[in-house]
């Protein structure tokens, strides 16, 4: 079954159409990048279907559930996260503080934890901590974990952001472009680590502008152009199609 269909999606902002009757699919277990140029309506398309913005028209369905406009804390329930792109980390609290903000687990959530400290809660909050501090280790950042996340370098926020949406154990991660500030060895790095939550069966969709990074981890394209997809297809279809090169890669 397809995990996520968006159908026929429309944005504007004032007279500007964004997002411009644009439909895809996407199968469970892939990787697909979007790329376009600059204002192609790539981050609009990516707010709308993780519930960040309304659409104005179209639908949304993740795993089989409409889903059109519902908010991202109950997307993220349902197995459905993204990413942004400006890093959202909490810059005067610890690097561990903010893997373990999105947690339910987190002792700050639910008030009555804190006042009941019941067994169950408190071993959730374990199991959190070890999650956290687990991803920490695998992205090569635990050694921060005491540091304020304000100290960490442009690509080690891009880590924190990734373990931050890992920690809700997504079905399907929407990273809005996650190597944009981060040197080639991180890059290399992240790619990996992308590479194997992929094999271990997350599926992926990826705005990024450089294409070469994008061309050997994902399945297929998606390019967009003025609001509108413009191709789809694998990555050798899309590069030799020549409205694409006209659009997007010719410039
Ligand atoms: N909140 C907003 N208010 C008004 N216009 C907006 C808003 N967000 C986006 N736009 C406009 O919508 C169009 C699509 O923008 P969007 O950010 O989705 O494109 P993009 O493909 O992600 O671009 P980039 O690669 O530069 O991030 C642009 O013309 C942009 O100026």
């Amino acid at each position: 079954m397809t995990l996520l269909a968006v159908d026929s999606l429309h944005r504007s902002f004032g007279s500007l159409v964004a997002v411009d009757d644009v439909s895809f699919e996407i199968e469970p277990g892939e990787v697909v990048g979007m790329i376009g140029p600059n204002g192609a309506g790539k981050t609009t398309t990516f707010n709308c279907v993780s519930g960040v913005l309304d659409s104005d028209a179209g639908t949304v369905t993740f795993d089989g559930e409409d889903v059109t406009n519902v908010p991202a804390y109950e997307l993220a329930r349902n197995g459905l996260v993204r990413t942004f792109q400006q890093t959202r980390e909490l810059s005067t609290m610890t690097v561990e503080a903010n893997v373990l903000l999105p947690t339910p687990a987190h002792p700050g959530e639910r008030a009555w934890h804190a006042i009941t400290r019941s067994e169950a809660s408190q071993q959730r909050e374990r199991e959190a901590r070890e999650q956290a501090m687990e991803l920490l280790d695998v992205f090569d950042i635990r050694s921060k974990a005491d540091e304020y996340a304000g100290t960490l370098s442009g690509g080690q926020r891009k880590l924190l952001e990734l373990a931050r949406a890992l920690m809700l154990d997504p079905t399907m991660l929407m990273l809005d472009e996650p190597f944009a500030g981060v040197n080639p060895t991180l890059t290399t790095e992240l790619v990996a680590h992308l590479e194997s939550l992929n094999d271990d069966g997350l599926t992926l969709l990826i705005i990024e502008h450089e294409l070469e990074t994008l061309t050997d981890l994902v399945d297929r394209l998606i390019v967009l152009t003025d609001g509108r997809v413009l191709a789809s297809g694998t990555p050798a279809e899309v590069t030799s199609n020549e409205e694409v090169i006209d659009a997007y890669l010719g410039n």
